[in-house]
């Protein structure tokens, strides 16, 4: 008696579910949604997405078109991949697509959408845009910081000719090196030791295994980022480690912002914050959850900060030196330039950049094979849009391939060798206007770190380059060097480099400070 009272129960609400789904369905408008492959209920087409998303999406996008919808669990995903997409959906239609999907690396990793990068369009992001514009990243701060930059640069080539010295002709993991640069340059860092209660609060291995964590936790689609309704279960542990990672993280951020409380010197970009953060002016306040949030943001990215290296630049400095290892016509052609312009008796400076046009031949080919952000960071569309007779429903994610753009064969000629000829005498840049080549992004959402960015890829190249003369490790042939990648918020090589750099110039100028 009791079980067919439950059955007529559950049958009454399934049937009042299925009828007011229904009438649901039809007041809602049909769209007109680009091709795409055929999605399963639940998952979508998420099964077709393998570890390295990029990749598939360029596999689907050449079967379907340059404008792809594909569904990730419950949400539509709009994919660009041509030119033509990339300027409607950045340039001309920016302000459509400038948001910001929910994902939970945001809530979890960011102090709640805190960072610039996570934060929805609003209020909040414009006033921190314009303090990365005005406070942070304009020409005079940039060039104030130059003396750390330069300072990091001399650092970094003593530790490699030490390294290269002590090696005797073994091959040194180039990463480890640009890296362990940054992190020795943290806060001058050895141990963080909370000063009160004499505990240890950071070592530089943790910190070391938290930066790598960020980026890798920054670059996961969660199940529950796709369907929210599974997020709960948290199948892949990628919250437990999010917030494992958060409580590592915030112990060492309010350290460092106690720290620069209490010194109150204008020394770098922690005490630029907390000035701007104690703005009585701000229109919208930015409390110390900001603080942490953008200094947590920009540490790994941003020498000033702490005055470290920069990952993204790490992993486009690492991937250049890659394929020159493949080509050695190129490196020859880099160091008849080098040694032309800069001569055997100094290092590259930023000043010589302008005057390095191979070497900026050689960075935007890498960027083009190999673009840190190959999807760029996804947006939000924000109302019902239309392009080439297709809808994009409002509340659509967009993804750009700059990979796919990068290697279509319609704009570049062998897409898949690495020729930095392609760029001698080309006027395409890489500064968000020529939409061939987009590896910052473009329109009011990119990258807004890209001058600095830039900078430290030419200069580290640059004396990369003039310092040392690199070949493979003994017994390794051009062919064997993989050049597989992994995905993430970078997308570094997946088998790190080993590379043996024999020093060039006259010992004084390595060991020099
Ligand atoms: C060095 C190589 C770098 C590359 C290739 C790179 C690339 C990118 C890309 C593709 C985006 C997404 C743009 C979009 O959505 O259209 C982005 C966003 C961003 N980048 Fe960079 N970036 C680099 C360095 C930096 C540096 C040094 C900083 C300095 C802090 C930085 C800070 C940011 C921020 C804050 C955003 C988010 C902007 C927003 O959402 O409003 N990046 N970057």
């Amino acid at each position: 008696m009791e079980f067919q009272l439950c059955l007529s129960l559950f049958t009454i609400t399934l049937a009042t579910i299925l009828f007011v789904r229904t009438l649901l369905r039809r007041n809602r408008r049909v769209y007109n949604l680009p091709p795409g492959p055929k999605p399963w209920p639940i998952i979508g087409n998420l099964n077709l997405i393998g570890s390295l998303p990029h990749r598939s999406i360029q596999k689907f996008s050449k079967q379907y078109g340059p404008l792809m919808h594909l569904r990730f669990g419950s949400f539509s995903v709009v994919v660009g991949s041509s030119v033509e997409m990339a300027k409607f959906s950045l340039k001309t239609h920016d302000v459509l697509f400038i948001d910001r999907p929910k994902a939970a690396a945001g809530k979890y990793t960011t102090y709640n959408y805190s960072n610039i990068a996570w934060s929805p369009y609003g209020a909040y992001w414009l006033q921190a845009l314009k303090m990365c514009l005005t406070e942070l990243f304009s020409a005079k701060r940039l060039k104030s910081y130059e003396f750390i930059r330069d300072e990091e640069m001399r650092s970094l080539l003593r530790d490699l000719h030490a390294a290269a010295t002590s090696m005797a002709g073994r091959a040194v993991t180039l990463k480890e090196h640009l890296t362990t640069l940054s992190l020795n340059v943290i806060s001058r860092m050895r141990e963080v030791v909370d000063k009160v209660g004499g505990s240890v609060i950071t070592t530089p291995e943790q910190f070391r295994w938290m930066l790598d964590e960020l980026f890798i936790l920054n670059g996961v689609i969660t199940i529950g980022d796709s369907i929210p309704w599974l997020g709960w279960l948290d199948l892949e542990g990628y919250i437990r480690r999010m917030k494992k990672l958060s409580n590592m993280f915030d112990r060492f951020l309010e350290f460092v912002v106690d720290e620069h409380e209490n010194r109150r010197r204008q020394e770098d970009m922690v005490d630029v914050l907390l000035n701007v953060a104690n703005d009585p002016s701000l229109e919208v306040k930015f409390n110390r959850d900001s603080v942490k949030a953008f200094t947590q943001g920009f540490h790994r990215k941003v020498p000033d900060l702490f005055a470290g290296g920069t990952e993204s630049s790490a992993v486009i400095v690492e991937w250049a030196i890659s394929e020159l290892l493949r080509k050695p016509e190129v490196i020859a052609k880099a160091t008849e330039e080098l040694d032309r312009v800069i001569g055997r008796n100094r290092w590259a400076t930023e000043k010589d950049i302008p005057s390095l046009p191979y070497i900026d031949a050689i960075v935007k080919e890498t960027m083009r094979m190999h673009p840190v952000v190959p999807l760029l960071a996804p947006r939000l569309c924000r109302e019902d849009a239309s392009v080439d007779g297709y809808d994009i429903p409002a509340g659509t994610r967009v993804l750009v391939s700059v990979w796919s753009i990068g290697r279509d064969p319609k704009l570049w000629e062998n897409p898949e060798e690495f020729m930095p000829e392609r760029f001698m005498g080309s006027k395409i840049d890489v500064k968000g206007q020529d939409f061939e080549l987009l590896p910052f992004g473009s329109g009011r959402r990119m990258c807004p770190g890209y001058n600095l960015g830039l900078k430290v890829i030419y200069v580290s190249l640059a004396n990369l380059l003039h310092g040392f003369a690199w070949r493979l490790p003994d017994g390794m042939t051009k062919e064997q060097l993989s050049m597989e990648e992994v995905f993430g918020l970078s997308t570094p090589r997946k088998i790190p480099l080993e590379a043996v750099g024999e020093p060039k110039l006259s010992t004084h100028l390595y060991v020099a400070v």
